[in-house]
């Protein structure tokens, strides 16, 4: 069947129709990971986007739906060049388009993927809609002004008792279940919606966790979360993960920006002190170093290719964060030390 990727300045591609077949639309970006396509779609900071795979065959080995990074998947659509679509086997016995039917997500395969990715690095990321059609709608939704973290963060309370006595403070903007594992390696978690009543909280705590999350981190809707983490860091340690990274920096002063065409993927170089991290990363935003000049915050960690922040630390207090992605899920376990540093903090040994 075939069907169209239509983007806003006016281009169209061509190619297979597979997944569910409906239209969907999004801000298109690209990642240039070579494996882990399930843990990658089903990671909740893609909501609202439509994921181009860089890496030409794509679903060339089983689903195992143990590695899903959430419930379902999370990315508004799927552009591939050459993706194994109807593959069947594994634990699930489903085929990649059989899931992607059953999630409700289009994909559209045969696309000329290195000419896409180039269109975007020279240009940035663009908006655009995959249809059954060819025909230009009247307007591309920015997706990424759209609520998004309420459409991913959990509904209810939930306590997750992984046996250890310290406690954190878990605030779902979005996470991956990898995130929710490696903490509760080292506490047990209250894991809260991001517009918990935070000043009325009852139990006891003994940090606050910010993970990943889809959108802009300086959406209003985030605002009270930031208000919360802004009064909270001066009397207890406070540590983040990509979209809580730079919700700490919003909180402390600092300001973020859209980057041209974001990071994404598993090969990322960071510099920390006077060592390199090969990281995974997932971000379309990013700290502005220079507004954190004259806050309590301090730059620890860049992108070896563009000098993007990747790490940012109080100049005082136990208040640290990363833009990359330490508990990987894909990616390299370069960066696994952050859990370590956070086991400290609280005051376990390791
Ligand atoms: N993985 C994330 O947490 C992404 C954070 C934010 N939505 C961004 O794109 O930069």
């Amino acid at each position: 069947m075939k069907r169209y990727l239509l983007l806003e300045d006016g281009t169209t591609y061509e190619g297979t129709g597979y997944g569910y077949e409906g239209e969907t639309n999004g801000e298109i970006v690209f990642t240039t990971s070579m494996s882990g396509y399930l843990e990658t779609i089903t990671d909740p900071s893609y909501a609202g986007e439509i994921l181009i795979f860089a890496f030409p065959e794509i679903a060339n080995y089983p689903l195992n739906l143990e590695h899903m990074e959430s419930s379902k998947v999370q990315v508004a659509g799927i552009i591939t060049k050459d993706a194994h679509a109807i593959f069947s086997g594994g634990e699930s016995g489903t085929g990649f388009n059989e899931f992607l039917k059953q999630n409700m997500v289009p994909a559209i395969d045969g696309i000329d993927t290195r000419s896409l990715v180039e269109k975007i690095r020279e240009s940035g990321a663009i908006k655009g809609y995959i249809r059954n059609k060819n025909e230009f709608p009247d307007k591309f939704e920015d997706t990424m002004d759209l609520d998004l973290v309420s459409r991913v963060s959990i509904k209810k309370y939930k306590y997750y008792n992984s046996g250890h006595k310290k406690e954190i403070l878990f605030i779902d903007v979005g996470t991956k279940n990898s995130l929710i594992k490696r903490l509760s390696e080292t506490a047990s978690l209250h894991i809260v919606p991001y517009n918990y009543d935070f000043f009325n909280i009852k139990f006891h705590y003994d940090a606050i966790f910010i993970p990943n999350g889809p959108g802009n981190p300086d959406h209003s809707s985030l605002e009270p979360l930031r208000a919360f983490i802004r009064e909270k860091s001066s009397s207890m340690p406070v540590m983040g993960v990509c979209l809580g990274n730079q919700l700490i920096a919003l909180s402390m002063g600092g300001k973020t920006e859209k980057m041209k065409y974001g990071h994404r993927g598993i090969n990322h170089a960071v510099l920390i002190g006077n060592r390199v991290y090969i990281t995974s990363h997932n971000h379309g935003y990013a700290v502005n170093g220079d507004s954190l000049k004259g806050t309590c915050m301090e730059i620890c960690g860049t992108d070896i290719n563009d000098g993007t922040v990747e790490m940012i630390k109080h100049r005082e207090l136990p208040v640290f964060s990363v833009q990359f992605h330490p508990e990987a899920y894909p990616g390299p376990y370069d960066s696994t030390w952050f859990f370590n540093d956070i086991k400290t903090t609280l005051g376990e040994k390791i």
